[in-house]
């Protein structure tokens, strides 16, 4: 644990009022923090404080917060993801880390979700080099046939004719293949308790009422997240229980971590630490690959052309059968669509992290425990890098190659998503088995809004209509509104 002395922010900002000020514009960039931040970035340059003087708090969880910097460009992503002794990363359950010991009802916020994302330094790098025969690419190729077999299952459900979320059917479709490669267990089976619970805990926790008001009283939003959050925890200890029991590898991310042991030390991993492991790995994976997926099937709608030349390579690679490892290395149009799909549409469009001790950022003094939130999208929405950069355009991967610091939706340096491998196999095979079957057709009767902070999501979901794979890629063209209009350069 850090410790922080009250210290004043003096990064430029816009001035709000004391207090209320800064709640609302803190609710404010929660909800919005794309269209607040370009904002901000316009007005005060590449390094930018939420409110001047600081005073604010989304992610920290550490007391006297001095407030949040908002920053973008390769130099910036190079300074803070290489500087991890200095740059720490905080627990997902954000703020609530702080209220592990308020009472016994809490005691879960001290490992859950917790995992990679609460660790720092030497314990970051022994537990990662832990998780890491979990992710090693053999490992992650023996999960390609429970996937296309989920794949398979989910789009036989799709009824030619109907409208649907897409945001919906790729969020159960992704979370059943989380829950089988992570947890062993078929949806169909076994696993509707977890979804359920997970899917509440999910709910509550994203409710602001929570961290406004968080008093564990019958009735109140903070007490239905503690129920939720006691009742996934003890599902969640059961399964893992279970594992341990057994000793036996079932292939699933769990049977593999119940048994690792570091050579050199000996280390093995505690239960806590397991579950917070499990709990982050799954929180990070499903609700990420979900929207990827989602806003890379907006821009196809909209782009007839790239939809129609991505049809074509598949049924001439594929011929309608399911992609095998080696054929995912054979789809290039497909690679290049989904690298532009999650620049343009950054589905992660933040790297938070908070400063363990005083330094400078882009030439401005951070106090210890600053939060600094680097923004992943619009480094990749800089013209000098990506001309044009509002352009849905896969063929500039055809010629450019970006670095790391200014490429990066899953991140860069040594915190570089652990499950990017995972999401990149998962996210093609869906699309390719998606593509070869059905058509789908934007319904553009809902604005399309790009909300959110961890992840960025469509505020009003994505209705697409459902048709065989007939190529009249043309209907359902235009029409789009919505915030996302300022995002991509849309043709009609
Ligand atoms: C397209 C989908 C995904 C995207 C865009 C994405 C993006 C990211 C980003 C930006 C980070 C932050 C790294 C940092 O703070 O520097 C991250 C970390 C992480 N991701 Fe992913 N992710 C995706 C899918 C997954 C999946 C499928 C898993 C697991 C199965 C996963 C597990 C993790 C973990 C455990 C970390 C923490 C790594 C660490 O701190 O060492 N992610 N991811």
């Amino acid at each position: 644990m850090i410790t922080i002395t009250k210290s004043k922010l003096t990064v430029p900002g816009p001035r709000v009022a004391p207090v209320f000020g800064r709640i609302t514009q803190t609710l404010n960039f929660v909800s919005d923090s794309i269209g607040i931040s370009s904002q901000l970035f316009k007005t005060y340059g590449s390094v930018v404080s939420l409110a001047q003087g600081g005073g604010t708090n989304i992610y920290s969880p550490h007391a006297n917060c001095p407030g949040t910097v908002l920053a973008y460009g390769p130099d910036i992503v190079r300074e803070v993801t290489s500087q991890h002794d200095i740059y720490h990363k905080c627990p997902l359950i954000g703020s609530f880390y702080r209220r592990r010991n308020d009472s016994e009802r809490t005691t879960p916020f001290s490992h859950f979700l917790v995992g990679l994302f609460g660790i720092n330094n030497d314990s970051h790098r022994q537990h990662r080099q832990l998780l890491m025969p979990a992710f090693h690419k053999s490992r992650i190729e023996s999960y390609r046939n429970d996937m296309v077999k989920i794949v398979e299952s989910s789009l036989s459900q799709l009824k030619v004719g109907e409208v649907v979320n897409i945001v919906e059917v790729m969020r159960r479709l992704t979370m059943s293949i989380a829950t089988k490669t992570l947890f062993g267990k078929d949806v169909n089976e076994d696993s509707s308790n977890l979804i359920r619970l997970l899917q509440e805990f999910g709910a509550q926790l994203t409710n602001p009422a929570s961290v406004l008001l968080p008093i564990d009283f019958p009735g109140l939003p903070y007490h239905n997240l503690l129920d939720a959050l006691i009742a996934l925890d003890e599902e969640m200890r059961s399964i893992i229980r279970k594992r341990y029991a057994s000793s036996v590898d079932g292939g699933d991310i769990i049977s593999m971590l119940v048994q690792v042991k570091d050579a050199d030390s000996g280390l093995t991993l505690t239960e806590d630490e397991l579950l917070g492991h499990v709990t982050a790995i799954f929180a990070a994976g499903h609700d990420s690959s979900t929207n990827v997926i989602a806003w890379i099937l907006f821009l196809l709608s909209q782009h007839p052309d790239i939809t129609a030349d991505l049809v074509d390579e598949l049924d001439s690679v594929l011929h309608g059968e399911a992609p095998t490892v080696e054929q995912l290395q054979k789809l290039p149009l497909l690679d290049r669509v989904v690298k532009e799909g999650m620049r343009v549409l950054t589905a992660i469009p933040w790297n938070g992290r908070v400063t363990s001790q005083p330094t400078t950022l882009g030439g401005y003094e951070l106090p210890v425990g600053t939060e600094v939130f680097v923004s992943i999208y619009q480094t990749h929405h800089m013209p000098e890098i990506y001309p044009e950069p509002e352009r849905f355009n896969p063929q500039r991967w055809e010629t450019i190659q970006p670095t790391m610091y200014e490429y990066n939706p899953f991140s860069a340096g040594s915190r570089i998503c652990i499950g990017a491998g995972f999401a990149i196999m998962e996210i093609k095979i869906i699309l390719a088995m998606l593509l070869m079957r059905y058509r789908l057709q934007l319904i553009t009767e809902k604005p399309i809004n790009a909300k959110g902070l961890i992840v960025m999501a469509p505020e009003n979901g994505m209705f697409m209509k459902v048709h065989k794979q007939d190529r009249q890629f043309c209907q359902g063209v235009g029409g789009v509104h919505g915030n996302v209009r300022e995002m991509v350069n849309l043709m009609n």
